[in-house]
């Protein structure tokens, strides 16, 4: 794993297998390195996926007027309208753990009628991504060893919360061989994300080196990463990777689902000891998963001097000294 250049050198795990101790180890150098992996044989069908697709984009086709009664500044903020993320990133947040009544109140003030047939869809998605980071958060775990899932998955993650974004990015007005960036350099604040990104590409992970490698889309595919939560509980055991999305195509929209699964909002993380293991240094102060994500919103909208905009600058031991 010390170079990989395209998706085929991050590892696969097929999930319709058996688990076995050679999977969990192969699985678990990647994480460590580069944070990211591919799961096949999910459940998810392509269909599920096409028709989250064609209802997503007649919602996003909507009045810009009509989208922002959803906005930043709404009640509900579920919208995320262009120019806060990048001038082609909008995006539509849904909420668990009930996403049909979330995805419900959305397409109400959108429609001004009740249209259950999204709801529904989102809810159908949403259920399944739950299920799906419970199974792979338990196998990441495993991969930690030393017992470590038997130990606390049921203690430490039983309480987990999911939300989902919608991405939309529009087509960028650029020549062949040029590029622009559809959603800036930012680490993940879940504990684990499961993304479906469509046949258009553009996502790309940043190796230890600083180099961008492409993780390119795969027909049947869903990308894993793992997410800043889990890096600090995991003690740096586990890595929250700097990925972005680049657009390279000329009047080409992109569209993805990214469903974040993530540790209750009063959570205290902390690794445990044995995480951390013997005569090994603690690398995060405790810290309060809701301050963390406070943190993170305001860096994102500029209101602070401040640089750093990670777990490590938020709650890192060395950072502080
Ligand atoms: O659109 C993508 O492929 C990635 C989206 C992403 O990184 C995110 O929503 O955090
Ligand atoms: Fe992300």
């Amino acid at each position: 794993m010390s170079n990989p250049k395209s998706y085929a050198d991050f590892p696969i795990l097929d999930l319709s297998q058996p688990l076995q101790a050679s999977s969990l180890s192969s699985l678990h150098k990647p994480s460590k390195d580069w944070g990211f992996f591919h799961i096949i044989n999910h459940g998810i069908s392509k269909d599920l996926c096409s028709q989250i697709k064609s209802l997503s984009k007649h919602l996003f086709s909507l009045p810009y007027d009509t989208k922002l009664r959803l906005g930043p500044f709404s009640s509900l903020k579920s919208y995320t309208p262009h120019f806060i993320a990048s001038p082609f990133f909008e995006s539509l947040r849904v909420n668990g753990p009930n996403f049909y009544v979330s995805a419900n109140s959305s397409t109400e003030i959108l429609f001004e009628k009740k249209d259950s047939k999204f709801s529904l869809i989102i809810q159908e998605y949403c259920s399944k991504m739950e299920e799906l980071s419970k199974r792979i958060l338990k196998i990441v775990l495993m991969g930690l060893g030393d017992g470590i899932e038997k130990k606390f998955y049921d203690s430490e993650f039983n309480k987990c919360q999911g939300y989902l974004r919608i991405n939309n990015y529009s087509a960028p007005e650029i020549t062949e061989h040029d590029q622009v960036e559809g959603l800036g350099m930012h680490t993940d604040m879940s504990c684990i994300t499961i993304l479906h990104q469509d046949e258009i590409g553009g996502l790309q992970v940043r190796s230890n080196e600083g180099e961008w490698i492409d993780i390119c889309p795969s027909e049947g595919t869903l990308v894993v990463n793992i997410g800043d939560m889990l890096q600090a509980w995991s003690n740096d055991k586990l890595r929250s990777s700097e990925h972005r999305v680049v657009l390279k195509h000329h009047h080409v929209n992109r569209f993805s689902l990214a469903f974040f699964w993530c540790f209750e909002d009063d959570k205290v993380v902390l690794a445990p000891d044995e995480v951390v293991g013997e005569g090994n240094k603690r690398k995060y102060k405790p810290f309060v998963c809701l301050d963390y994500l406070k943190f993170r919103e305001n860096n994102e909208r500029g209101r602070f001097d401040k640089v750093g905009f990670t777990v490590t600058d938020f709650a890192g031991i060395m950072a502080q000294l």
